[in-house]
C-alpha cells in the first residue's frame, strides 16, 4: 500500500471534498476518521502520513480544535492550504409534502455548520434541539437512519447522493460568502505544484510585562512589507491572560526578509514556531459544489 491521508469523515463532509481538489499528484488512500483530534492523531501516530482537517471559516472563524491541535499536540508543519466556498442545506430523510418546519424537533450538525446558520436556525426553527456532531456528514449520516424521527441535519448537496436524504431547504446559511480554509498537515515531504501564492503561519509567545510586544513584532513585518493575512490569540492554557499569537504571512520562507523578521521578534524576547510555510492553492470548480 502507498502512502496514506486521513481526513475528517464519514463520506460526504467539506473536508473529503477539500481533499479532492488538493492539487495533490501522489495516489494517496484516503482514510476517513470520525473527528478533527483523529485525524491529527493518526498523523501523529504515523497511522496516516498525511491529514486533511479545517482550520478556519469565513463566518465563524478559527476552528478551534484543529489551531489547538496544532499548538499543542506534537509538531505536525502545514504542508498547504486550500479554500472552499460552503453552501449549507437543510437535509431530511423523509420529502415533507408540504415541508412544515415547525414539525422538525431535532437539527444535527458540526458546531461550525450550525454557527453559519445561526440566523435562519432562530428565524424559522427556533424550537428546535441543537445536537452537535463531529461533522455535518455524520450529522446526515445519523438523520438518514432515523427515517421515522422528524430530524433535519444541516450539511453539503452531496450527501443526498451518498445518503437516503431529501433536500428540505436550500442554502441555509446567513451569508453568501462562506469559504472554509483546510489546511494539509503531515510529517514527511510531498510533491506538490508550484502556487502563485505562499503563506507561513508562526506561533509567537510575547515576553511578559513588556508593554508594546505585539505593537513591536507587527512593526517587524510592517517596515518589511510582509503582509499578515491574519492575526490571532489563542490561550496557552496556563493562566487566564496567557495567550500564544497565531500570525499567517502571506510569503513562504524564500526571502531573507522573513528570518530578519523573526530574528527582530526573538531579540524582543519572543519565542517564534514556525507552524508551516506553504503554498496556498485556490479552488477550481465551476458553480456550486457542495
Ligand atoms: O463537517 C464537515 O463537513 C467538515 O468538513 C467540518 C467543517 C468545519 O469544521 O468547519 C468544514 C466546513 C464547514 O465550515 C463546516 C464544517
Amino acid at each position: 500500500m502507498g502512502r496514506t491521508l486521513a481526513f475528517l469523515g464519514p463520506s460526504g463532509t467539506f473536508t473529503e471534498e477539500a481533499v479532492r481538489h488538493l492539487p495533490i499528484q501522489e495516489e494517496l488512500t484516503t482514510q476517513p476518521y470520525v473527528s478533527i483530534l483523529d485525524v491529527l492523531e493518526a498523523v501523529n501516530t504515523n497511522q496516516a502520513d498525511f491529514g486533511v482537517v479545517p482550520i478556519e471559516n469565513s463566518i465563524e472563524g478559527t476552528v478551534n480544535l484543529t489551531m489547538d491541535g496544532l499548538i499543542h499536540g506534537e509538531k505536525l508543519p502545514i504542508l498547504a492550504e486550500l479554500a472552499l466556498p460552503i453552501t449549507q442545506h437543510l437535509l431530511m430523510a423523509v420529502r415533507p409534502k408540504p415541508l412544515l418546519l415547525q414539525q422538525i424537533t431535532k437539527v444535527f450538525s458540526h458546531s461550525h455548520a450550525i454557527a453559519q446558520c445561526r440566523l435562519f436556525l432562530q428565524k424559522y426553527l427556533p424550537h428546535v434541539e441543537i445536537e452537535y456532531t463531529n461533522s455535518t456528514a455524520s450529522a446526515a449520516k445519523l438523520v438518514s437512519e432515523e427515517p421515522d424521527q422528524p430530524w433535519a441535519a444541516i450539511g453539503t448537496r452531496l450527501n443526498t447522493e451518498i445518503y437516503p436524504l431529501f433536500l428540505a431547504q436550500e442554502s441555509i446559511q446567513d451569508y453568501a460568502n462562506n469559504f472554509t480554509r483546510f489546511v494539509l498537515v503531515g510529517k514527511s515531504q510531498l510533491d506538490l505544484p508550484v502556487s502563485d501564492k505562499y503563506k507561513t503561519t508562526i506561533l509567537v509567545t510575547l515576553p511578559e510585562d513588556y508593554s508594546g510586544a505585539l505593537y513591536q513584532v507587527l512593526a517587524a513585518f510592517a517596515w518589511r512589507k510582509l503582509n499578515l493575512s491574519r492575526i490571532e490569540s489563542r490561550p496557552t492554557k496556563k493562566g487566564l491572560g496567557s495567550y500564544y499569537f497565531v500570525l499567517d504571512i502571506v510569503q513562504g520562507m524564500d526571502t531573507v526578509l522573513m528570518p530578519g523578521a523573526f530574528a527582530e521578534i526573538e531579540a524582543l524576547g519572543c519565542q517564534v514556531r514556525i507552524l508551516g510555510s506553504y503554498p496556498v492553492f485556490a479552488y477550481r470548480g465551476i458553480g456550486e459544489k457542495n
